[in-house]
């Protein structure tokens, strides 16, 4: 899928909080939106999504704006959003609204289940997962319509550094099937481990686009090349 964004911006209270942003952004592998906290990444993708209304410009994705079509792309949000019912009722919640059929319904989610190591928590209430377990739930959830791009928003932010493995595993095997990944995140370890490009985002700019050996070995602008430095 290819994402173009044309003078694309979002503004509150009067205010731009992101953009003016043009740039295509072909999606493959995993793409890394880094920056410091309150740079304005969760708004990106929150605006990629078409979560937030654009206050000027366009997005679209394949030339389709991004709040008409949305099954082609999954999303993860930081915190955890659980419907009080089962695990698998949570996951299945796309296909119900999607209206598949019942026996479908149940046998996708089996898939997603076990796609995501979660067959034998399948009939628990969801709201007593662990923050690595709900992660994957989500992760299943964003799974459902067998998506060509999953946007995630700092997916680990919350987990210790086992959840986060286990987590970070299941991606790395997900991007090898072929969905590519827009990945939110201020973890620069984890950037280095998963990018093939990076995003860098200042104060709701776009300020480096490259491919990720590029941007951690030769960063252009100085904002990044502070952010790459090895704290003294
Ligand atoms: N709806 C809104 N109205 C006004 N200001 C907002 C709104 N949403 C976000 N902001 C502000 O926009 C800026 C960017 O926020 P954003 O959450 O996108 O940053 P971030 O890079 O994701 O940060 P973090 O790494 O801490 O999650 C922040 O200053 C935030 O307070």
């Amino acid at each position: 899928m290819i994402l173009s964004l044309k003078t694309a911006s979002f503004a509150a209270n009067g205010k731009t909080l992101l953009g003016p942003i043009s740039l295509d952004i072909p999606m493959d592998g995993i793409t890394v939106v880094l920056g410091p906290n309150g740079a304005g990444k969760s708004l990106f993708l929150e605006m990629c999504h078409g979560l937030i209304p654009l206050s000027m410009g366009s997005l679209c994705w394949d030339g389709i704006p991004a709040n008409h079509e949305k099954s082609s792309r999954g999303y993860i949000f930081q915190h955890r959003i659980t419907l009080r019912q089962s695990v698998a009722r949570n996951i299945a919640l796309p296909l119900r609204a999607a209206k598949w059929p019942k026996a479908k319904q149940i046998a996708r989610t089996k898939e997603l289940l076990s796609l995501t190591q979660l067959s034998a928590k399948a009939d628990e209430p969801a709201v007593v997962l662990s923050g690595g377990e709900a992660q994957r739930m989500a992760l299943a959830r964003a799974m459902a319509h067998h998506p060509k791009t999953i946007l995630m928003d700092e997916p680990t932010s919350n987990l210790d550094p086992k959840a986060t493995e286990t987590f970070e595993m299941l991606i790395q095997d997900i991007a090898d099937s072929g969905v590519s990944f827009l990945w939110a995140t201020h973890n620069l370890a984890q950037a280095k481990r998963f990018a093939k490009h990076v995003l860098f985002i200042s104060e709701g700019k776009i300020v480096e686009y490259a491919p990720a050996d590029q941007f951690f070995n030769t960063p252009i602008h100085p904002t990044c090349q502070n952010f790459l430095r090895p704290p003294l």
